[in-house]
């Protein structure tokens, strides 16, 4: 049966061109995933899309491709709150890979422990309907309020809840990623509602940290992503000791517009300039927040 038979999408660009751009010694991709392999980890029931598989070889492959030393591998929604296979791929990096969970709220301590053994330093609240049914904001604090020391809680929301969520990000405890910086709609520019209530957002606490990330899926203009590059340069100039990046492969639920991911690559000089900035988003930022211990 092929992929399209059996549903499954194939998300990610079959051969990714080699990046201008070379990372600094030590650069992690901080925001990526794997998807199965199915018939070893098999998709949740719940899954929005069925992927074809995108597992750790896949991943280290590219990794080593684009010049990156390691891996931030964040738990997908299609694996729901079973995190077997981003622990297999931690597990299969040699020490190159941490994570990110995603954990049912009534987790235990003791199996949470055990993520942290696994390689996990965080866990992902995703607030996006089309990729979970639900999203439940007092149960979130409450596990918040009890994670392993040092972790910190990745958010995934889109820019118009932004508001919505502000009394929920004040109430958590830890430290707080946001990914693809709440997805704002970049061709409004530097100065434009949506990054006025980031910055905003990032004003309130000192503690928010934040992915400049995804050009492919925030910027309509399509690569080389020119608005996305003159929105966000100068929020990554602006916090410069709270930002991580990372590709996004395998690129989940990306059907159209695929990006070429050596083109991502090379929007890093573009969003960070300098080596100094280069250095603290890819080298310095993650190893504070996944690699402290
Ligand atoms: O990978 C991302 O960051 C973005 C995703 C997928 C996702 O988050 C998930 O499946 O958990 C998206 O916008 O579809």
């Amino acid at each position: 049966m092929s992929a399209e038979e059996s549903g499954r999408i194939t998300s990610w660009h079959a051969n990714p061109s080699k990046p201008a751009y070379t990372p600094p010694a030590g650069a992690v991709d901080a925001h990526c995933h794997v998807f199965g392999p199915m018939a070893q980890f098999p998709f949740s029931p719940k899954a929005k899309y069925l992927p074809e598989d995108a597992g750790p070889d896949m991943l280290f492959a590219l990794r080593d491709h684009l010049g990156f030393a390691r891996n931030v591998i964040v738990q997908a929604s299609c694996h729901g709150t079973d995190n077997a296979a981003t622990l297999d791929a931690i597990a299969k990096s040699n020490g190159k890979a941490r994570g990110v969970a995603v954990v049912d709220p009534a987790i235990s301590e003791e199996a949470l422990a055990d993520l942290h053994t696994g390689g996990m330093r965080g866990i992902r609240f995703n607030f996006l309907k089309r990729l979970v049914d639900n999203a439940p904001k007092d149960k979130f604090l409450e596990v918040a309020a009890r994670l392993p020391r040092g972790w910190h809680v990745v958010i995934y929301f889109e820019a118009d809840i932004l508001e919505e969520l502000r009394p929920f990000m004040d109430a958590i405890p830890v430290p707080i990623i946001i990914d693809h910086m709440g997805r704002p709609d970049v061709s409004q520019g530097p100065d434009g509602a949506d990054m006025k209530a980031f910055r905003a957002l990032l004003e309130s606490r000192d503690d928010i940290w934040f992915k400049p990330t995804c050009p492919d899926r925030l910027d309509s203009s399509g690569d080389p992503w020119d608005q996305f590059a003159h929105a966000v340069a100068p929020l990554v100039e602006d916090y410069q000791d709270r930002v991580i990046w990372g590709t996004d492969w395998p690129h989940p639920n990306m059907q159209d517009n695929i990006p070429d991911d050596g083109h991502v690559v090379d929007m890093i000089p573009r969003i960070a300039p300098t080596l100094e900035l280069q250095t603290k988003l890819l080298v310095t930022n993650p190893d504070r927040m996944y690699w402290a211990d």
